[in-house]
């Protein structure tokens, strides 16, 4: 990847970097890569310039990635697939990058039986509304920003579409898995017109990430 020390401004690669859980595991990969970048949780600052690595970062919600790349704000951008299935933008997925591993559930209580209208409360309406559809079932999608699994306990929804990664959220409260959607990890993603202006920086930082996650893979 050709980068040099003197990028300034708009030389620099926008990179949407999303708050919150995955932040962490992302910059490591990045490290990991070559890329030198400073622990940017440290500040308040929402917009870091880190010239050496030739990028600059937005420090962003996970569920805005895509819009930011989408509208070109961003070059690029890290998200979880569950993000991209549910906000279906206009971006291209360049990069599985295997971290921040969970799946998308349908999760009820034990004895949940059928009902005529079945209420499904979860954080996804795009998501749930389409899986139910292509199931042939007919449901009430409600949608909740957080502690979904509440839901089927306190009798708001008969089931709950939400993320399973270790499962303890749901065997504390006594929650059962009842099929899973599908299998999720961070994406790399990138607006289409700064894929084809930026392509060398934007091919580079792949190939250096690609190399990490075979490694890591045992590939
Ligand atoms: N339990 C989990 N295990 C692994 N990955 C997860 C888990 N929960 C979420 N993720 C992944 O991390 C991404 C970001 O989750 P995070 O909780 O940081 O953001 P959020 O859901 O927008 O939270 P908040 O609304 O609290 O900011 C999700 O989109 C998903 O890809
Ligand atoms: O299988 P587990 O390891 O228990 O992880 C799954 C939980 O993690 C996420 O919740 P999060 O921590 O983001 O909380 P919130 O959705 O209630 O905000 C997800 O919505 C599940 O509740």
């Amino acid at each position: 990847m050709s980068q040099t020390n003197d990028q300034t401004g708009s030389d620099l690669l926008m990179v949407a970097m999303p708050k919150g859980r995955i932040y962490k595991q992302v910059i490591r990969l990045f490290q990991e890569a070559g890329l030198s970048i400073p622990d940017l949780e440290e500040t308040r600052k929402l917009v870091i310039e880190v010239p050496e690595a030739g990028m600059s970062f937005i420090m962003v919600k996970p569920v805005d990635v895509p819009t930011f790349v989408e509208y070109g704000v961003a070059d690029i951008g890290i998200v979880g697939k569950d993000v991209l299935m549910e906000e279906n933008k206009d971006v291209y997925e360049l990069l599985d990058l295997g971290i921040a591993k969970c799946r998308m559930s349908v999760i009820g209580l034990p004895n949940w039986k059928p009902t005529i209208q079945p209420r499904v409360a979860t954080k996804y309406p795009n998501v749930a509304s389409q899986y139910f559809r292509e199931q042939g079932q007919q449901v009430e999608v409600i949608k909740l920003n957080g502690s979904i699994e509440l839901a089927p306990l306190i009798g708001l929804a008969d089931r709950i579409v939400d993320m399973v990664e270790t499962g303890q959220t749901l065997r504390e409260n006594g929650l059962v898995e009842m099929e899973q959607i599908f299998g999720i990890t961070s994406r790399l993603i990138a607006n289409r017109v700064s894929y084809r202006m930026k392509n060398e920086a934007i091919q580079g930082l792949c190939d250096r990430l690609q190399t990490v996650i075979s490694s890591a893979a045992g590939v």
